[in-house]
């Protein structure tokens, strides 16, 4: 992994009336790595995800993706720039077979059809997909639904993926399939930023995490050290599981 910073969040802050959902949020994200964004619920992780994919509006702050301050741009110039998102809820193209779900969005950056088959392809190898390639993907489990929704990222030829709870709703053995699948994405070089609720799959997975709590940074480091600081532990179980601990 190198020290060189692909994203840096610069006190990026977002109101929704009365509520402070993300206040003065500020992280790097090193070129290469899979950083864990961890925090209870509410604890503003989509909004902040979604500052940086360009769907919600920053009130304040900078967001420098490779130099350039991205914050306010609109999602398809944020994915044009290089960063790829997959939502938790997936939602494949109905009507298309798998295939043709992993075309759409190569063809969207090059408009070469040949490259876009070929690519597709390789995404189907990679994905395991082989044998569901020509089905309708709105016919796939929930799983493999999840599986094209992060082709359909991968098809646009990210630098970074932002992934939304890869693996909510999955078996053990298919959470383990994701994690595979997640480590082989960055070992494609694509850096990742995942928000995931299940611990045991962020600590398998991530080179670094940062916890989240009234939307506000409160810890970043390796994952196993921060996992044990009181005040994340009171972030997520409160101050009775502190004191039973102590
Ligand atoms: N569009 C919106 N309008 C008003 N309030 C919102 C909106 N989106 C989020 N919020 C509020 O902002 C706070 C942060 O929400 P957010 O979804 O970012 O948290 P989260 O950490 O992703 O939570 P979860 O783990 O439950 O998905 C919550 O109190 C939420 O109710």
């Amino acid at each position: 992994m190198s020290t060189d910073v692909l994203l840096s969040v610069e006190a990026i802050s977002k109101r929704y009336g009365g509520l402070q959902a993300v206040k003065d949020l500020s992280f790097d994200l090193r070129r290469g790595e899979i950083l864990g964004l961890l925090g209870p619920n509410g604890a503003g992780k989509t909004t902040a995800f979604n500052m940086i994919a360009g769907y919600v509006r920053t009130d304040a702050g900078r967001i420098v993706f490779e130099g350039r301050d991205i914050a306010g741009a609109k999602p398809w110039a944020v994915c044009a720039a290089g960063i790829a998102r997959t939502f938790q809820l997936s939602r494949p193209f109905g009507g298309m077979t798998v295939r043709e779900n992993l075309v759409v969005g190569h063809l969207e950056k090059t408009r070469d059809r040949a490259a876009s088959l070929r690519m597709a392809d390789e995404l189907i190898d990679f994905l395991g997909l082989q044998a569901l390639a020509d089905t309708d993907a709105e016919l796939l489990t929930a799983f493999d639904r999840r599986k094209v929704e992060l082709g359909r990222a991968l098809s646009t030829k990210p630098t970074l993926l932002l992934m939304d709870e890869v693996v909510a709703g999955a078996t053990p053995q298919e959470a383990q399939t994701m994690v595979g699948l997640v480590k082989r994405v960055r070992d494609r070089g694509v850096t990742v930023l995942i928000i995931e609720h299940v611990m045991k799959v962020i600590m398998g997975l991530s080179d670094r995490v940062i916890v989240m709590h009234h939307g506000q940074l409160i810890a970043n480091g390796q994952p196993q050290a921060v996992v044990r600081e009181p005040h994340v532990l009171k972030a997520y179980f409160g101050d009775d599981y502190v004191n039973a601990a102590a």
